[in-house]
């Protein structure tokens, strides 16, 4: 353990970055066992002290060594006044021989000034340094705002305490699936429960100095009249007596009355009438607005403008970018700054993987401009629904954010993993590599995969594609790099009470990547034999069998679960199905040499539908749901192909919607993919959105459903299955 830390010591920074840091040439001090504490009274009901007393726990009159703490004003720190930071949550730290000197521009920057100090505190001597630093970008943090399973108590407990060390100050709570803050529920208070867990969760908030944010969802079902207006000051009050200082109105994926920008700016300024202002200690109200992204606005339509010009000024306007993913950079924040008349309060869509929720998303964060901290008023990420794996993206939000120009993702991404697991960090980082990009998906957004790895492996499938020939630097590479994968796996499985959270959330995938690193050795070693008529037949056997081991899905993970898709996958396909050809050819054999094989596939006009994985276990064919809003255009069309004809035994499908729902909607089947017949749909139980179709005993080749209704329907994509006949 001592040697681990040691070796991470030479590798020391401070996190996030600061803005200036000098250190007197290797002179330091060892830690002062006890020192008499000079605060300043600005202090006295704040988190600062709390912290520094955490961290030094003796404190003694008559000590010689002193520690000077306060915010700008105080006395004991007046002759530091000029050097402190004018700017918010600016703090000014310095080291000396008989003292440690902490003075904020305010509250939260002391708070911050401590937190670099307890930082410090874990080398083995404390430096006679001396910070001057300040953020960037005045608000940084998290919204919780995806769709599937929220977080749970632990995971934001660990959450916030994770933003309080790394200088976040915003947690915005709203996610997507609690019916508290979304339709049907926003109008009622929280049962005494969910309000106790919440009122914990403010409380650590405070503790951490991060502004709690509860967003309400209210757009789906809201009626602009005086009735609901009130339910919602109501719900706001109520969210007020458990703590909460900072609210926010969320109108995103939402369709009907609720997209009204003039309806929407007359409730916000209400509020921030009638409660925000009044209220004196509660942040900035932000909204999100139904327009979010470049790509959904029509600025002729007046949806931005209209709320740029009629909502208060101090009214937060939350984007997500040109797309509703996206990577944020100049051109972005000079189109929509200009039309909400204010700086964009960013929302950033990465690392949340709910619309490919069968890859994690471990890379680096890299992509948005390193000069725009002018030109946004927040940058809140919104993660994946995995909250400890997540941190990997949030520690460097975290240090993007304070220190914009800065920010090094390549440095910051290993700094994040050493932060997550410092006694596994190069198995976490081995596994983090390879498990960066989604895929392919719906919003066309895609991450680096296997950087290090990728010259090797596009060399060794090139000579032996082209050449038939093994190209043997590039091969001992690869194989290297499967032995590490294996270790890795097998690592971070048994590795105990380290990061629990952490392998409990990502163990699937961890499974998943053993297999892909025995799968990657079981392909090279065909590629060496495909002259050998009995010796080939054993590598081939075991490559099929892992490739099934690969698509036998977590039962918990329905939608299956992908390691290394985007570089290691695909090559290894490729290397098994072309060594299998040679072989076939070589001794007229008719060997399996496809690698993935489903006897399904999915072609739709439908942008979101269209890249959907299909899956097949034994009897049972689906395509896997979809956890977003479809925005299904008229006459857009799924259709589901067979490899060949095969008997229907049922079909079931659910658009998330009541039965008018489905008028809008026609499903047919084929037999031969020119010729069409209905298949009539019924619901499967009362008052529920599922759907089936008569469709027994049914021979067909292809199945589709289309949008007849004339215009677009937003319907969700919660389930299209099928069972064959036996
Ligand atoms: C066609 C609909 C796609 C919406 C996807 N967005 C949602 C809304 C949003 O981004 N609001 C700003 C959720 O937040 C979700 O997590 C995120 C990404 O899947």
């Amino acid at each position: 353990l001592l040697a681990t830390a040691t070796i991470h010591a030479q590798e020391f920074r401070l996190q996030p970055t600061p803005q200036n840091y000098t250190v007197q040439q290797d002179d330091s001090i060892s830690i002062p066992r006890q020192y008499r504490l000079m605060a300043g009274n600005s202090l006295n009901n704040g988190t600062a002290l709390p912290l520094l007393r955490s961290l030094m726990p003796e404190e003694a009159p008559d000590a010689a060594f002193r520690i000077y703490i306060g915010t700008k004003g105080d006395k004991v720190v007046s002759s530091y006044r000029k050097r402190i930071p004018q700017k918010s949550e600016g703090y000014f730290l310095k080291i000396e021989k008989d003292r440690i000197i902490i003075a904020g521009a305010d509250e939260r920057g002391t708070y911050y000034g401590v937190q670099t100090l307890a930082q410090l505190l874990t080398l083995d001597k404390l430096p006679l340094a001396e910070v001057a630093d300040y953020p960037d970008v005045p608000y940084r943090g998290v919204v919780e705002g995806f769709y599937g399973t929220p977080w749970s108590q632990e995971d934001r407990i660990r959450q916030l305490d994770f933003y309080g060390r790394n200088k976040m100050n915003v947690y915005l709570y709203g996610p997507k699936d609690d019916p508290y803050h979304s339709t049907p529920h926003w109008r009622k208070p929280y049962p005494a429960q969910e309000a106790e867990r919440l009122k914990q969760l403010v409380d650590r908030a405070r503790d951490n100095n991060v502004i709690f944010y509860w967003a309400i969802h209210p757009g789906q079902d809201i009626r602009w009249n005086e009735e609901d207006r009130e339910l919602l000051l109501q719900k706001f009050e109520s969210m007020y007596q458990l703590g909460v200082r900072g609210f926010a109105v969320f109108f995103d994926d939402i369709s009907g009355e609720g997209t009204k920008a003039d309806k929407q700016a007359e409730l916000l300024n209400y509020i921030d009438n009638h409660f925000v202002q009044v209220k004196k200690d509660v942040a900035p109200l932000v909204m999100c607005p139904t327009e979010y992204n470049k790509s959904w606005t029509k600025v002729e339509g007046g949806y931005l403008t209209t709320l740029g010009e009629k909502l208060n000024k101090d009214i937060q306007i939350m984007w997500t970018g040109n797309r509703v993913i996206a990577t944020i950079d100049r051109p972005t924040l000079d189109f929509i700054n200009p039309l909400i008349k204010r700086k964009a309060y960013i929302w950033w869509n990465f690392p949340v993987s709910d619309y490919v929720r069968d890859h994690l998303l471990m890379g680096p964060v890299y992509g948005n401009g390193l000069d725009i901290e002018d030109g946004m008023s927040a940058f809140v990420s919104n993660p994946m629904e995995h909250a400890e794996a997540s941190k990997i993206s949030l520690y460097s939000v975290a240090d993007y954010t304070w220190n914009m120009e800065k920010f090094d993702s390549d440095t910051s991404w290993r700094h994040a993993i050493k932060d997550l697991m410092p006694l596994h960090a190069e198995y976490l980082e081995t596994f983090a590599a390879h498990n960066s990009d989604l895929g392919k998906n719906g919003h066309g957004f895609r991450r680096e995969e296997s950087i290090r790895l990728q010259p090797a492996l596009s060399a060794l499938l090139k000579s032996y594609l082209e050449k038939g020939e093994i190209d043997e630097t590039a091969y001992n590479q690869v194989d290297e790099e499967c032995r590490k994968i294996i270790l890795s796996a097998d690592m971070l499985l048994a590795s105990g009470n380290e990061n629990r959270p952490l392998i409990d959330e990502i163990r699937p995938w961890l499974t998943q990547f053993k297999l892909v690193g025995e799968y990657g050795k079981t392909v090279l070693e065909m590629m060496r034999l495909p002259q050998q008529e009995e010796a080939f037949l054993p590598g081939h056997a075991h490559a099929q069998a892992l490739q099934t081991l690969m698509t036998d899905n977590d039962a918990r993970y329905p939608q299956g679960v992908k390691s290394g898709s985007g570089q290691l996958m695909p090559t290894f396909d490729a290397l098994f199905e072309a060594s299998t050809k040679q072989y076939n050819q070589r001794f007229h054999t008719a060997l399996n040499a496809r690698a993935v094989y489903s006897p399904y596939t999915l072609e739709s006009n439908v942008q979101q539908l269209a890249l959907l994985p299909t899956q097949q276990k034994g009897k049972e064919g689906s395509i896997a749901p979809s956890n977003e809003v479809i925005l299904w255009q008229a006459g857009g069309s799924l259709t589901l192909s067979m490899d060949r004809p095969r008997v229907l035994a049922t079909l079931r499908i659910d658009l998330g919607t009541k039965e008018e729902g489905y008028t809008h909607f026609r499903l047919e089947t084929s037999l031969d993919g020119k010729t069409w017949r209905n298949a009539n749909l019924q619901s499967v139980w009362k008052g529920y959105t599922m759907q089936k179709a008569d469709v027994k005993g049914q021979k067909v080749l292809k199945i589709r459903l289309t949008n007849t209704s004339g215009s677009e329907q937003k319907v969700y994509f919660k389930a299209f299955r099928l069972t064959e006949q036996e």
